[in-house]
């Protein structure tokens, strides 16, 4: 299946190829770098890596305007202005679960192609989707038409799903951040959601997202007593995987509405991120209300 705008079937295409060469490249690039990323973050060898190697290449397409990255400051303008409608821009999460490469547990790259300038909306998104490195390569990919799961080899896409969406009856949930931390109204949900479902976390959030829309439930990292805002990113991380989780007949929700609705102050902006199937995260904003 192709996607029909081809400005975004190059970026897919690109984010196909490179991520079947940044998942060879992990070997060798497990250490930390003696940098942090804007968000306060230790780097990984290979978060920098994966990064520069994606803005190379998504920078040279025509038709992309912007390119950003959790592990850049700043949005690079590379031709045509999103915000005027002649080019889109792009946002990566290069690794996502980077800090699984030390244990050797999943991870993925993350992508959202926005139709305004950055930092937008996620109701701008025309397409996004991420690759996930499990013991199989697979991509899933989210347009205005379906999700569609591929696997991966060699850098072509073999499409194996052509419209994915969330199983009616939910099997699995996953929470991020340590429970002393969850504010009291999340751990009360909590504590319902653990009587019902059946843990799955791995620490990388598309890897999580993932089992949830293979055999329905919630995902959340929940906003922190000590951090509000919770962990992960709106631009590189909320957005594209509400995208996904939307267009899948699921909701996601930051808490009091759609992740996709939420107005970004800044490119790094964090935010509670609950995802899963409907009725899951209709409980989760009355607990939180
Ligand atoms: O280690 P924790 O607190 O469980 O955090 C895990 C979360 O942090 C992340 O690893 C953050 O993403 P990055 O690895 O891209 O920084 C998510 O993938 C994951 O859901
Ligand atoms: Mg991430
Ligand atoms: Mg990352």
């Amino acid at each position: 299946m192709t996607v029909s705008d081809p400005v975004v079937e190059s970026v897919v295409a690109t984010i196909s190829r490179s991520a079947t060469e940044i998942r060879q490249g992990l070997i060798g690039r497990r250490g930390a770098v003696d940098e942090e990323n804007p968000s306060g973050e230790t780097q990984m060898e290979a978060d920098v890596w994966a990064d520069d190697m994606l803005r190379e290449r998504l920078t040279a397409i025509d038709g992309v305007g912007q390119y950003a990255s959790e592990e850049r400051p700043e949005v690079e303008d590379c031709g045509g202005d999103p915000a005027a409608g002649d080019a889109y821009a792009v946002a990566v999460d290069p690794l996502d679960g980077s800090s699984n490469i030390k244990s050797n547990n999943a991870m993925g790259t993350i992508f959202g192609v926005y139709d305004d300038a950055l930092p937008a909306r996620g109701e701008t998104l025309v397409a996004a989707g991420y690759v996930l490195y499990g013991p199989i390569t697979t991509m899933v990919l989210a347009t205005e038409e379906t999700v569609s799961e591929y696997e991966m080899t060699g850098g072509e896409r073999q499409l194996i799903e052509r419209d994915v969406t969330l199983p009616a009856d939910p099997v699995v949930y996953g929470f991020g951040g340590r429970v002393p931390d969850w504010p009291a109204d999340f751990e009360t949900y909590a504590r319902e959601i653990e009587q019902e479902l059946k843990l799955r976390y791995g620490g990388a959030m598309i890897a999580d997202v993932n089992q949830v829309l293979t055999y329905g439930g919630v995902f959340a990292y929940p906003g922190l007593e000590s951090r509000p805002e919770g962990k992960l990113r709106l631009q590189f991380e909320g957005n594209p995987i509400g995208y996904v989780v939307e267009r899948a007949g699921g909701r996601s929700s930051d808490g009091t509405g759609s992740l996709l609705s939420v107005d970004p102050d800044a490119l790094h902006d964090r935010t509670p991120v609950h995802v899963g199937n409907e009725g899951l995260i209709d409980r989760l904003e009355d607990a939180l209300e």
